[in-house]
């Protein structure tokens, strides 16, 4: 099928969080983990690559989607999203602005919008001011992210540095006026030659408002939830082709797996709940896998009963990862904790594991990687910006959910399987 919208995302779990969103009207989203090597194929009508660029080197991000745009374009796509994280993750240097002028340059444009407003997970932005929750995102504890940490709220000062174009602002009392106010001021920003515009949003209803007024721009960049009305409004137009509509979920054994890389404040929160209701689960601690490797985990995994979804967590609190970093190095303390993890989902796998949980963006990136999985289809939402996706690994179908750290309720964990219980 023609594809209508081709989406580029900087990671993989934002990627399943755009996913997820646009597959909320009913129609399939293919999802690729990484540009694909061969042509485009039996694609869909909405098809979104998750890249791994959201630190990169500048080159490097250009680069990725750059290739990315062109596999999109080669399976038809004419409109196109960019989407980074909701709470704007980026350095002074990019890649939120770098790659977004460069997808305008490439596709001939001179204007796009940038919303990563999601309210359902308490992302707003008013008078170009990022808030999370009540806070600023610079009061927010995004302030002390360890890559990059945001200490600047207001998106057109954050954008400028990042670009070369001017920059400019549609404010709330623009967007509630609605779509036709929301194109005059985009045109008049224009004549002004602003190329890139933030857009504020605080509700569902701006986003609506926002989509309905840009959804024939070559390029929307946002958070996912900006291009969460765009299926409806393209079929509002005609432009829905026949057979846009996802199919049917398989239907899977319900031997499962949950793990958890994740130590983010709402992952500890998951993973604690989790282990009160007393599920079977396994702690990695970082200096342990130096001294003894992944055998035992192995072993412990081999003797548990997959039907009652044990658990295997890295997730720790700050002093924790602290303490495990200042000893090993925080790239080899991750590394370390990833390539176990994903050894854990591969034997697991082998042992029957059909459902697969999976908690933290670096760590989906591993597991996926480790599991061979490089398309999924998307399937039920189980928390905002959180839904289960469907592939196959070594011949097996699977369902496997891929959860950013701050996302999900703390339930999330019993939540998720209990999802595809009744879907
Ligand atoms: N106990 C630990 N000590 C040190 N590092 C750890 C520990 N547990 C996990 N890690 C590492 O911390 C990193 C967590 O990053 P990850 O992206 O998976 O989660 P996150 O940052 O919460 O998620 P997101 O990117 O979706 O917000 C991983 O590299 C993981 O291997
Ligand atoms: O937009 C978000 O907050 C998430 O999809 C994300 O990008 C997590 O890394």
């Amino acid at each position: 099928m023609t594809t209508l919208l081709g989406a580029i995302a900087d990671d993989f779990t934002g990627a399943t969080d755009l996913a997820g969103l646009l597959a909320r009207s009913g129609v399939r989203v293919s999802l690729r983990m990484g540009v694909p090597t061969t042509p485009p194929k039996d694609t869909a009508a909405f098809e979104v690559i998750a890249l791994k660029s959201r630190t990169a080197p500048v080159d490097q991000a250009l680069a990725e989607t750059q290739a990315a745009l062109d596999w999109l374009k080669a399976a038809g796509a004419q409109r196109f999203f960019w989407k980074y994280c909701s709470t704007f993750d980026s350095t002074p240097e990019g890649n939120i602005g770098p790659v977004a002028e460069g997808l305008m340059q490439v596709l001939g444009t001179d204007q796009t919008i940038y919303c990563p407003a999601f309210p359902e997970n308490g992302r707003a932005i008013f008078m170009g001011h990022l808030f999370v929750g009540r806070q600023l995102l610079s009061d927010s504890p995004m302030k002390d992210h360890p890559l990059t940490p945001m200490r600047q709220s207001d998106l057109v000062k954050l954008i400028e540095p990042q670009v070369t174009g001017k920059v400019g602002l549609v404010d709330r009392l623009c967007v509630a006026k609605g779509p036709e106010a929301i194109r005059a001021e985009l045109d008049r920003l224009r004549s002004d030659g602003v190329a890139h515009v933030v857009v504020d949003a605080v509700e569902n209803a701006d986003l609506y408002r926002i989509a309905e007024a840009c959804r024939d721009m070559p390029l929307m960049t946002g958070g996912s939830a900006i291009a969460m009305p765009l299926p409806d409004l393209y079929r509002a137009d005609g432009d829905l082709p026949e057979g846009a509509a996802a199919g049917a979920p398989p239907v899977l054994a319900d031997q499962s797996i949950i793990l958890s890389g994740s130590c983010s404040a709402m992952t500890n929160a998951q993973v604690a709940a989790y282990l009160e209701t007393g599920a079977a689960a396994y702690r990695l601690d970082p200096l342990a896998l130096t001294e003894q490797g992944a055998d035992p985990v192995l072993a412990w995994l081999a003797d548990q009963d997959l039907s009652k979804a044990p658990l295997i967590y890295a997730t720790a609190d700050p002093d924790s990862v602290k303490a495990a970093q200042a000893k090993l190095g925080v790239a080899e303390a991750g590394e370390l904790v990833e390539r176990t993890l994903s050894a854990c989902a591969v034997a697991a796998r082998d042992a029957g594991a059909r459902r697969i949980v999976v908690a933290g963006g670096e760590t989906s990136g591993a597991v996926t990687q480790a599991l061979g999985v490089d398309q999924l289809t998307i399937g039920a939402e189980i928390a905002p910006g959180v839904p289960w996706c469907f592939a196959t690994s070594a011949g097996h179908d699977i369902a496997i959910t891929l959860k950013s750290g701050n996302f999900g309720a703390v339930d999330f964990f019993s939540g998720a399987l209990a999802v595809l219980e009744a879907s």
